[in-house]
């Protein structure tokens, strides 16, 4: 699992550890890491031109430590001082080594400059830049930036942007992760992220990225003792006004997770699902969750009415999303922002502004299971849970090329039977959507292969996806 710790968590964690290690120790390790994230992203160090924009806080300081242990390696080292205030111990270090400074408003990028070391601001910073910062930044456009810690200018908590920023290439962070490097859309500007463990011992994370360890752990798997019914049963109330995402719910829902697919839509409908999905049954019967409202149009309300008087939990999609109300048992919702922005009433940008924010709203408002839709999905947690393990998980799998019709159909489908084979295992709906959502953009990464995809394809390929979690 990749951890994303706040500021005040981390800041926490590093006054303990300070006080046990000598001083500048920690520095160092951070600057160390750096530095060699450095000449491998170069592919080394001896004649290459390195520009260090350097601001007033340990930040800049980080940077010039790693420049000085650079230029010992025969780099061509300039810091670029932003702030008179820059770390003195830093700049020494630098000096001593053959690397040299200016201040900000002396410096031209005159010849060819291979790398620009982001150290302006950390987890430090407010959000945004100065507008001497900015004139740096355009004068060094298009040389590849590796921004230490987060890229400055980000929201570091919040993941948000707030006017002017670094877009890195690679962003070396260090202890932990922060939200901005999981959570867009500043995650979309931190490029590559490796982390430096520098020893912090730090508490449970309120955002975490599920791994492929993670999920072959939660996954359920069948038994030598299993039968169709232990495994789970899922149904569909799905398609009533687009028979497409009717056939692609199921799709999802039949990638084999779950025991058995029981599907109740219209006659006609009904008969291409059994043709396209021999396995599925028609009609209702006892389920272990419900998947409604995939292309369901006005019969998305009774869908989730019916689905509801069972009892079981119910992913709720599309259509259905704007019929939820607050105190709903169970539910898992899985809108898209477009979908988030009518259910809580604020414009679709809000939410893809702020993601983070939204997504814990709707969760809490609902104390439902938030799913929000995007290139890194967010799950929410409800309300009121106080299960352990982080509030939000931020889903990393998947391509561009899933955003495509029906996708999210597929998602729902798989997401409910999940949901179903989970139920007898204890299996937590918040960690469920989770898996559904990692699963969703593993076999669309298998799918695509690089090349574009279809929603059936996606379907198609998440038992590959299931098969290389479970054999490692
Ligand atoms: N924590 C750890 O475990 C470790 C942390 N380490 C490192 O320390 C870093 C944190 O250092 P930090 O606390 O000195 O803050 P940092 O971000 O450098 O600068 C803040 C200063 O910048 C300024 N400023 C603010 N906003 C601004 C803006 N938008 N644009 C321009 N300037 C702005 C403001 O000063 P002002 O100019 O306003 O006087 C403020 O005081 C951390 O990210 C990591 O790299 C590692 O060395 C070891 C392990
Ligand atoms: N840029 C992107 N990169 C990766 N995945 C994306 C991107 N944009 C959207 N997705 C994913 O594609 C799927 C689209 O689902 P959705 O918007 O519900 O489509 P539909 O309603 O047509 O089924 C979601 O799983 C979403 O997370
Ligand atoms: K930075």
């Amino acid at each position: 699992m990749r951890s994303a710790h706040r500021v005040d968590q981390v800041r926490a964690a590093e006054v303990r550890l300070l006080a046990a290690l000598p001083d500048g120790a920690l520095m160092a390790r951070a600057a160390s890491g750096l530095a060699t994230a450095i000449i491998d992203f170069l592919g080394g160090a001896r004649g290459r031109r390195i520009v260090l924009l350097v601001g007033s806080g340990d930040n800049g300081g980080d940077a010039l430590f790693a420049g000085a242990l650079l230029a010992r390696r025969g780099a061509g080292v300039t810091a670029v001082l932003l702030s008179p205030d820059a770390h003195p111990a830093g700049l020494a270090a630098l000096h001593r080594a053959g690397g040299t400074s200016c201040p900000a408003a002396d410096f031209s990028a005159r010849g060819t400059v291979d790398l620009v070391v982001d150290g302006i601001v950390g987890i430090g910073g407010r959000p945004g830049l100065r507008p001497d910062a900015v004139a740096l930044l355009a004068e060094l456009e298009g040389v590849p930036v590796v921004a230490v810690d987060v890229p400055s200018g980000v929201g570091v908590d919040s993941g948000e942007l707030a006017g002017a920023h670094v877009t890195a290439d690679l962003t070396v962070t260090f202890g932990t992760h922060k939200p901005c490097h999981l959570i867009d859309p500043a995650a979309a500007h931190c490029g590559v992220v490796t982390l430096v463990d520098i020893g912090l011992d730090l508490p449970t994370a309120d955002v975490g990225a599920l791994g492929t360890t993670d999920v072959s752990r939660l996954l359920p798997v069948p038994s030598h003792h299993s039968h169709k019914y232990t495994r789970g049963v899922v149904g569909l109330r799905t398609g009533g006004g687009y028979p497409g995402a009717g056939l692609l719910s199921t799709a999802g829902a039949s990638s084999g997770l779950a025991g058995m697919v029981r599907y109740v839509g219209p006659d006609g409908l009904t008969d291409q699902v059994r043709a396209a999905h021999p396995e599925v049954v028609a009609g209702g019967g006892r389920v272990n969750a419900w998947v409604v409202g995939c292309g369901s149009g006005d019969e998305a309300g009774r869908e989730l009415d019916e689905a509801l008087a069972d009892g079981v939990p119910v992913v709720v999609d599309a259509d259905a999303l704007v019929h939820v109300r607050p105190g709903m048992p169970r539910l898992i919702l899985t809108p898209h922002a477009g979908e988030l922005a009518r259910m809580l009433d604020v414009e679709r940008d809000e939410i893809e502004s702020r993601p983070l924010h939204w997504v814990r709203e709707a969760a809490a408002h609902f104390d439902a299971v938030v799913l929000l839709k995007g290139r890194r999905t967010l799950i929410a947690r409800p309300g009121s849970s106080s299960a352990p393990g982080p509030h939000v998980w931020v889903n990393t799998t998947g391509t561009p090329w899933l955003a495509t019709a029906g996708a999210g159909d597929v998602l729902a489908g798989l997401i409910g039977s999940i949901v179903a084979s989970g139920d007898q295992v204890g299996l937590g709906l918040h960690d469920a959507a989770a898996l559904g959502a990692w699963l969703h953009g593993a076999a669309a990464t298998l799918a695509s292969g690089g090349g574009p995809i279809t929603a059936g394809d996606v379907a198609a390929a998440i038992g590959d996806a299931v098969r290389r979690v479970v054999t490692g």
